[in-house]
């Protein structure tokens, strides 16, 4: 089922909140980011993206799907930058949240006691399928968690792991599928 916005009301009627959309790679986070920010768009809201500045896979300041799907967005070395930007801003959108310092709880805190709607994508797991950076804590605070899945590469089935397929045991390790593919749990485990 998609994400349902009615709660969310108009730009003069501001609630902040916050959402979390998390799962292994490739099971649909960017998209599902993008989708709810376009979406807001359409409403006539005004909306921040930011993103790492140290994910520069496809584009250096475009929030980019596996599909392709694009948006804008603003690279921030560190979670404090968030908050410098936009009095204006009604939704703030954050991909690749794993990457990002502990400090990306309390901004987001920040922002949604300000009123506004703040919208996270990120790896709830690493490759070892342990809880990657600030996911566990904005998860524990949000209003809202979506969990989408990938398909496991190797037999089909719901997939909510990433398994690292390169030699490489450093946690923060960019990739695409020449490194990475999702699994299910029994595939994950499997090796
Ligand atoms: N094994 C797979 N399971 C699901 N989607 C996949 C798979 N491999 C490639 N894709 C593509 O990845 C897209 C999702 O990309 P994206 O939103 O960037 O994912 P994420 O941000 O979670 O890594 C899907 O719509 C599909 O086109
Ligand atoms: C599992 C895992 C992933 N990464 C990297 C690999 C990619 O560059 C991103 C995830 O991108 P996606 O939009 O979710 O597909 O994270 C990592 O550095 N360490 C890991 O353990
Ligand atoms: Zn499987």
């Amino acid at each position: 089922m998609l994400f349902s916005e009615f709660h969310f009301r108009s730009k003069n009627e501001r609630n902040g909140s916050i959402e979390v959309i998390c799962g292994s790679m490739f099971s649909g986070k960017t998209e599902e980011l993008i989708r709810r920010l376009r979406r807001a768009k359409i409403a006539k809201l005004n909306i921040e993206i930011f993103k790492p500045a140290t994910d520069v896979r496809y584009h250096e300041t475009q929030v980019v799907s596996h599909d392709s799907s694009s948006i804008a967005s603003t690279p921030v070395e560190h979670s404090s930058a968030i908050l410098l930007y936009g009095s204006n801003t009604d939704v703030v959108g954050i991909d690749e949240a794993q990457f990002f310092d502990e400090g990306l709880t309390d901004v987001c805190i920040a922002l949604a006691n300000r009123g506004i709607r703040v919208i996270i994508a990120g790896l709830d797991m690493d490759f070892q399928g342990e809880p990657f950076g600030p996911m566990p804590s904005l998860m524990a605070v949000a209003e809202d968690v979506t969990k989408v899945h990938a398909i496991c590469a190797q037999c089909g089935a719901p997939a909510s792991y990433s398994y690292r397929t390169a030699t490489n045991g450093d946690t923060f390790f960019l990739g695409e599928k020449e490194s990475y593919e999702p699994r299910c749990r029994a595939c994950f485990n499997t090796k």
